[in-house]
């Protein structure tokens, strides 16, 4: 029996970077990693259906049906929108995955992007960069993770406005893009899944300058980003606005100058979008992210949370150690654990056929 089998890597990625709520993503050296075979023979009558497994971070919660795990679902989409409606017979998914879950360091988007880049390849569509990202917008609606997760790099991204047709598509509820269970026997599936608009998305990389590595301070527990969201105001304050903006900014172009300069960077990757209400969520964040300074701990460029926490992103050159030990200490007097990795910047999403 012939058979196809190929390998998808997506990195982890931290979102915001401090003011860029929404708009800028930095891809980070944890990866998921799906290694993919299946039969390239059509034989309804002899139809295996896929077998799905699981090691590392995640695998004890993650779905295995997959009708119900976020990649396969995404894949399935991505399949259906081009007339595909099952997966192909024999396929067989080895997830091995780095990125904890709900944490703020991306999992979500990684299992999104790595949910197109499946069907894309399952069903030999060829789809462009572009378009890939539109397939992940009408899952993930912010751009930040799933832009940098698939392009890699420090990377800014917006959201097209669209005509009311296509936003009326692009606004379709979760549940009909991913429906959750396969059809019953001989049932036809949704014959129409909603169409993404085309170009949702763009973005620009910046440059980023390679003296600088990432400290991520993970706290011992999971934050999902629904409930990071549902604390933030619907409106803001234009002096709020204005503070962020101008320190996004200089950040986009401070991050890729040599030597990076760490007076800049402190001041400019601080945030009054999200991360002032987010705190009531993540006791000790105000703490950690005022008392580890360029001062206290030289080498230090900036400090912040990591898209929607729990996670502190710690962005340095160096004294990467004592920054997470003393980070440790303080989220402790507030009865937290954590682990503390020190990452570099990764590149984007790779597809390796065999
Ligand atoms: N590899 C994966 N396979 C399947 N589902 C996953 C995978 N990774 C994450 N998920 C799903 O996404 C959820 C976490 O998403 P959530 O958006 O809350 O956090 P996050 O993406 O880790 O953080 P952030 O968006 O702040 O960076 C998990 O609880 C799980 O349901
Ligand atoms: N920009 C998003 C990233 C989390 O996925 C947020 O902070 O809610």
């Amino acid at each position: 029996m012939s058979s196809r089998s190929f390998k998808i890597t997506v990195p982890a990625t931290s979102a915001n970077i401090g003011p860029g709520f929404d708009v800028v993503g930095l891809s980070l050296s944890l990866s998921l990693t799906l290694s993919v075979s299946h039969s390239t023979q059509s034989n309804h009558d002899s139809y295996v259906p896929p077998q799905i497994t699981y090691s590392g971070e995640g695998a004890e919660e993650v779905p295995l049906d997959p009708y119900k795990n976020l990649t396969t679902r995404v894949a399935l989409y991505v399949l259906r929108c081009h007339g595909i409606r099952l997966f192909p017979s024999d396929l067989v998914i080895h997830c091995a995955n780095e990125i904890p879950f709900g944490r703020g360091l991306g999992s979500s988007g990684a299992a999104v992007i790595a949910g197109v880049l499946l069907g894309n390849e399952l069903g030999q569509l060829n789809l462009s960069t572009e378009r890939l990202l539109d397939f992940a917008l009408m899952v993930e609606r912010h751009p930040d993770n799933v832009t940098a997760a698939l392009v890699g790099g420090f990377v800014g991204s917006y959201l097209k406005e669209l005509d009311q047709e296509a936003s009326e598509a692009a606004s379709v509820p979760l549940a009909e893009v991913l429906p959750e269970y396969p059809p019953d026997a001989g049932e036809e599936w949704g014959l129409n899944p909603p169409q993404p608009p085309y170009g949702i998305g763009h973005y620009v990389r910046f440059s980023w300058s390679e003296s600088i590595k990432a400290v991520a301070i993970i706290p011992r527990f999971e934050l999902s980003t629904a409930k990071a969201r549902g604390v933030l105001p619907t409106s803001y304050s234009r002096k709020d606005l204005v503070f962020n903006l101008q320190r996004l900014a200089v950040l986009t172009t401070a991050l890729g100058q040599n030597p990076p300069d760490p007076e800049l960077i402190y001041e400019a990757m601080k945030d009054r979008v999200h991360q002032p209400y987010r705190k009531t969520l993540i006791p000790g964040l105000p703490e950690v992210t005022s008392t580890i300074t360029p001062t206290t701990h030289p080498g230090l460029l900036g400090i912040c949370l990591s898209g929607a926490g729990p996670t502190i992103l710690a962005l340095a050159t160096s004294n990467f150690e004592s920054i997470a030990e003393d980070a440790r200490k303080i989220f402790s007097r507030f009865g937290i654990e954590i682990d503390w990795k020190v990452l570099d910047v990764a590149p984007g999403s790779s597809v390796t056929r065999s």
